[in-house]
């Protein structure tokens, strides 16, 4: 009996001894997802690095998040003081670095957290040169968006401190995170990830490695065929947009979100599943969307996609 319960409290202290309560934090990638994902981290009392190629890039992520920020301060302290919002703000940026070194900036981080284009060779070539910088305690994850989480893992020695953390834009507003383990993610290294997303204030579920996970796996096949729609005549994107949201209530139309998720990273993961499934007619490639990207029309951040918009 005194032999069990030894045995027991020692499985318990090694799982504990393993579970990695996450601090300190490195995005790769500035980007849309990155920064909001580096400014929900900082909000929520982490340290984090976040880091791009140049610092022209770096420079233009830290505007958006301080705008971002400003507009969370205006519904967090309706009534407050200058003082109040003032210190919140100061609170957030002070947890908040900058830098263009991905493999310095990951010697002291719990968790690194990939956002960067949704490329798989890219990001193996990334997570292969973070695997030799980063200590063997570091977690790492990506936030791919249709990249099954083992192909990009393949790249490092790691596995078994590997994960998917699927955020969705824009961070900052949107509740829902998904964690992804392939069969080689510890119990400990999970937990560890999903309770780093609980700490940042999202509802979290969990998903094997399969494409899509669950909301793209939905999502896709929906917005594939809206393109579809409009290809063949049947109706303009305003009028899909204005139907699906008045008559199904989403908060945007099709072609509202795919200017808003940006139209490179929807040809990226188009392109990535018709290579895999060259068959399949979902993933058949789209002339419209293809003709805009070759054009640098890519939704919001360009200033043009299937609308235009003002330029900040
Ligand atoms: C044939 C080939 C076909 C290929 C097809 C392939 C398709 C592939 C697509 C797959 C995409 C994959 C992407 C992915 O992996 C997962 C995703 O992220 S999917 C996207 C999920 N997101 C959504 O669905 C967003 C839906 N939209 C909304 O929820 C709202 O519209 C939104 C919250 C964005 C904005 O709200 P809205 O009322 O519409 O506008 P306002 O501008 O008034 O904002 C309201 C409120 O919120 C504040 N706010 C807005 N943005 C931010 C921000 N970034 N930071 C802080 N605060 C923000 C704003 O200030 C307002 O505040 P008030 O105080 O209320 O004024
Ligand atoms: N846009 C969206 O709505 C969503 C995107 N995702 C995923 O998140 C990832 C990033 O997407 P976005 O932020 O939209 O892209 P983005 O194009 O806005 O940003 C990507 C950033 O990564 C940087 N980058 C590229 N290679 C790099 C490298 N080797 N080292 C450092 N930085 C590098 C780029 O300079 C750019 O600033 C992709 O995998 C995408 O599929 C996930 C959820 C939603």
């Amino acid at each position: 009996m005194a032999f069990t319960s030894k045995l027991i409290v020692r499985a318990l202290s090694t799982s504990a001894a393993h579970f990695n309560s996450i601090k300190t934090v490195t995005v790769i990638g500035s980007g849309l997802m990155g920064s909001g994902i580096a400014q929900v981290a900082a909000a929520s009392g982490h340290k984090v690095i976040v880091v791009d190629k140049t610092q022209d890039i770096i420079n233009k992520a830290e505007s958006s998040i301080k705008k971002s920020l400003e507009r969370i301060v205006k519904k967090k302290f309706p009534d407050d003081t200058k003082v109040g919002k003032q210190k919140y703000l100061t609170d957030v940026l002070e947890n908040l670095s900058l830098s263009t070194d991905a493999l310095a900036a990951v010697k002291s981080s719990d968790l690194v957290i990939e956002a960067i284009v949704e490329n798989l060779d890219v990001k193996k070539e990334l997570f292969s040169a973070l695997d030799k910088a980063a200590p063997e305690k570091t977690l790492f994850a990506s936030n791919t968006s249709s990249i099954p989480i083992k192909e990009i893992a393949t790249a490092t020695q790691r596995k078994d401190r590997f994960g998917g953390l699927h955020f969705f834009n824009p961070v900052p507003l949107m509740k829902l995170l998904e964690v992804i383990r392939i069969p080689e993610t510890t119990d400990a290294t999970y937990k560890s990830l999903e309770a780093f997303g609980k700490a940042l204030g999202k509802t979290t579920v969990q998903c094997k490695d399969t494409p899509g996970f669950i909301v793209n796996r939905l999502l896709v096949p929906y917005m594939a065929e809206a393109i579809r729609l409009v290809e063949r005549g049947d109706a303009s994107p305003r009028d899909v947009d204005t139907a699906m949201k008045l008559g199904a209530g989403y908060p945007m139309g099709p072609f509202e979100l795919l200017d808003y998720v940006g139209l490179d990273t929807t040809k990226f993961i188009i392109d990535g599943w018709s290579k895999k499934e060259p068959d399949n007619p979902l993933f058949q490639p789209s002339q419209m969307l293809n003709k805009l990207v070759k054009e640098n029309k890519l939704g919001m951040k360009s200033g043009e996609g299937f609308y235009k918009y003002d330029k900040k």
